[in-house]
């Protein structure tokens, strides 16, 4: 498989507040993949971004898409990139249909062609009946759908999206990631994705990425990464009030019990373990108290909590 984007050594320190935003990241993001950047507030995730659309430049180090440097060659990262930034929108004066045509004519799309793919993603994300409304006169979830149709327009053959379901209500939130997930499969298309949504990223990405006060911690497939934290298998019991102590004894006759609410315990289980687990619970549903229970397999959530969830320093 062939890189898309070869990110090397960059460092970003922004003369403002003397902050280094980006220290010394390596990585590549190949061809047809959907990678995922995930880190908390203030870790470095918008500024890699913007250094890959060329609209900041590193301090040091390379960035090259299709082999070509992205600032010495910017227009062309234009024309091939499809960028959803997350600060508010050049196009607001404009209306939500002038708005992903003229994007569409930008990348070198002709009139007639332009205007019916306008047409079909106005329908695809529902805004058809808002296509002569100006986007500043939009809800910001309608606005950020406006600019995902834009982003969308003419197929790009690589996304970056810096959190697009942001203030979408859950099914718009759905069709955005079938949307992707689509363009990908049958498209081949190429798509960096930055969102604190882990768990509804996890549905959609190959790998992941976690970058942590500037630097990146690691970087895999999902699979690799859940085996690396911790591949056995959560059973997770819900019980009645005040029954959590009680059960907690009786559990812990089968293995490691943990609290993980005033009464729900979890207990951790390799797969062979799992089975037998399982069945002690169900023959002791009465004595336990337990009103509910389920078998979770490891998370793209617990990867993250584990490697790189915690809260950026500030001081530095
Ligand atoms: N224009 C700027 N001038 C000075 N410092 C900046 C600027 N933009 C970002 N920073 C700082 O650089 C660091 C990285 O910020 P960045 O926006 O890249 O983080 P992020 O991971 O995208 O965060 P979030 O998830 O909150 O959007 C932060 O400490 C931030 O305060």
């Amino acid at each position: 498989m062939s890189s898309v984007y070869e990110i090397r050594n960059v460092r970003k320190v922004y003369k403002k507040g003397k902050r280094l935003a980006n220290d010394d990241i390596s990585f590549e993001v190949e061809e047809g993949e959907i990678l995922s950047v995930l880190g908390p507030n203030g870790a470095g995730k918008s500024t890699l971004v913007k250094q890959m659309m060329a609209h900041a430049k590193p301090t040091s180090g390379s960035i090259t898409l299709f082999q070509r440097d992205v600032i010495r060659h910017s227009r062309e990262v234009a024309r091939h990139v499809g960028y959803y930034a997350q600060e508010a929108w050049a196009l607001a004066n404009l209306t939500v249909r002038e708005a992903v045509l003229y994007t569409a004519r930008l990348r070198g799309i002709s009139r007639q062609e332009a205007e019916r793919l306008t047409g079909i993603w106005l329908e695809r994300l529902e805004l058809g009946s808002l296509s002569d409304r100006m986007i500043k006169r939009i809800s910001g979830g309608q606005r950020r759908l406006a600019g995902l149709a834009a982003v969308m327009v003419g197929d790009p053959p690589v996304l970056i999206l810096d959190e697009p379901t942001n203030e979408l209500d859950p099914i718009k939130r759905r069709l955005v990631w079938d949307i992707v997930h689509e363009k990908n499969r049958e498209n081949g298309t190429t798509v960096l994705l930055v969102t604190h949504n882990v768990l509804e990223a996890e549905q959609v990405v190959d790998r992941v990425a976690i970058i942590n006060q500037g630097k990146l911690q690691v970087i895999d497939s999902v699979a690799n990464l859940k085996n690396r934290v911790d591949p056995r298998l959560k059973v997770e019991l819900t019980l009645e009030t005040g029954a959590r102590a009680g059960a907690e004894a009786i559990l812990q006759q089968w293995g490691d019990v943990q609290a993980i609410g005033d009464n729900r315990l979890q207990m951790l289980a390799s797969r062979t373990e799992v089975g037998h687990i399982v069945t002690q619970i169900t023959e002791h549903l009465d004595e336990l108290a337990c009103t509910a229970y389920t078998i979770v397999p490891p998370s793209l959530e617990d990867v993250y909590l584990k490697l790189g969830g915690h809260v950026a320093d500030e001081s530095n």
